[in-house]
């Protein structure tokens, strides 16, 4: 079942497909699927991820265990995806704890092996799984906490800016944010998206013009996560504030979800028309200078 599901992750034809897929029959069709109901009782779905799941809270907590720093692969995200899309599908399944079972490391980010010198086939399947994992966390009708228990850089901070509300480890050893330009790498749009989303548009633009990891207090000071305890509180704490988020009532909860990401759906939209817009205008100095 697992492998037919890798397989179904791995054709599907990209970001807009996606979109439309998570965005209206994906998720209802999944839910219908009987065979992909997850089990009730706490499980482990793979080597890398261990979900514990607490029916009587209706709350999973989902510990990523990739050593040494839980760096997103190919084979990492697919494991997380199809984690998460099983306890999408379990309806009493409403709140999802995503932490870190690694010391000193939320997530380091995209995996850098597995975007070195690797087939463009490989890259394709590594960028697909990179947006499925977003879509899905971002797109979730659970409520979703991260609670940070370690560093975060880049594709980890953006991990946990997915999620409804982020609880940090206050260590100042440990830092979060988007450093992909002080890696060389422009960020993607929709990394840059989801920045402005959670931080505003001058913090982002600041964070991703200078490349800024942020130490814990400071992410707090800019909104980057919502709240900092001691290092040893940030699980209990995050299963605490998710008994706060689930005495709202769920139909509200999911309105704001549908309502941000509706938002995010009509600015990806402006974005392509302006990109086209670009392509048009290029086009026609190109041919102005021709002449
Ligand atoms: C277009 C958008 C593109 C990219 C987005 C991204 O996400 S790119 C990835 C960016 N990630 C980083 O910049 C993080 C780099 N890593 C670190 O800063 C530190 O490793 C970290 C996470 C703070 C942990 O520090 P610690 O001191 O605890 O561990 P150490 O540095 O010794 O690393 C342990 C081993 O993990 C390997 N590793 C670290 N990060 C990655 C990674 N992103 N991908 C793959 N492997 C990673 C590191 O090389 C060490 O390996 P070893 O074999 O033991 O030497």
């Amino acid at each position: 079942m697992k492998m037919a599901l890798r397989a179904c992750l791995r054709t599907k034809p990209g970001l807009t497909a996606l979109l439309s897929q998570l965005s209206c029959s994906g998720h209802a069709a999944a839910r219908r699927a009987p065979a992909l109901v997850a089990q009730r009782s706490s499980s482990s779905t793979s080597q890398k991820i261990k979900v514990d799941f607490d029916q009587s809270s209706g709350v999973a907590v989902m510990h990523m265990q990739s050593p040494p720093v839980n760096s997103l692969s190919l084979e990492f995200l697919t494991d997380v995806c199809i984690a998460l899309e099983k306890l999408e599908m379990d309806k009493s399944c409403r709140g999802l704890v995503v932490t870190s079972s690694q010391p000193k490391v939320f997530s380091a980010g995209l995996d850098i092996l597995d975007m070195y010198g690797k087939s463009p086939e490989h890259c394709a399947e590594f960028w697909k799984a990179v947006q499925e994992m977003w879509l899905k966390f971002y797109g979730s009708n659970m409520i979703t906490i991260a609670a940070v228990n370690g560093s975060s850089p880049a594709g980890g901070c953006l991990l946990s800016m997915t999620c409804d509300y982020r609880i940090m480890a206050d260590n100042p050893r440990y830092s979060i944010g988007l450093n992909e330009t002080k890696l060389g790498i422009v960020a993607p749009f929709w990394f840059k998206d989801t920045m402005v989303n959670t931080v505003g548009h001058r913090a982002t633009e600041m964070a991703l013009q200078l490349g800024l990891l942020y130490s814990p207090a400071e992410a707090l000071k800019i909104g980057l996560v919502d709240q900092l305890v001691h290092e040893d509180q940030v699980l209990t704490t995050a299963t605490e504030t998710m008994t706060k988020w689930l005495a709202i009532p769920g139909i509200l909860n999911i309105s704001y979800t549908c309502h941000f990401f509706h938002l995010w759906c009509c600015n990806l939209v402006c974005t392509i028309c302006s990109c086209v817009c670009q392509v048009i205008a290029a086009k026609k100095i190109h041919l102005s200078q021709d002449f």
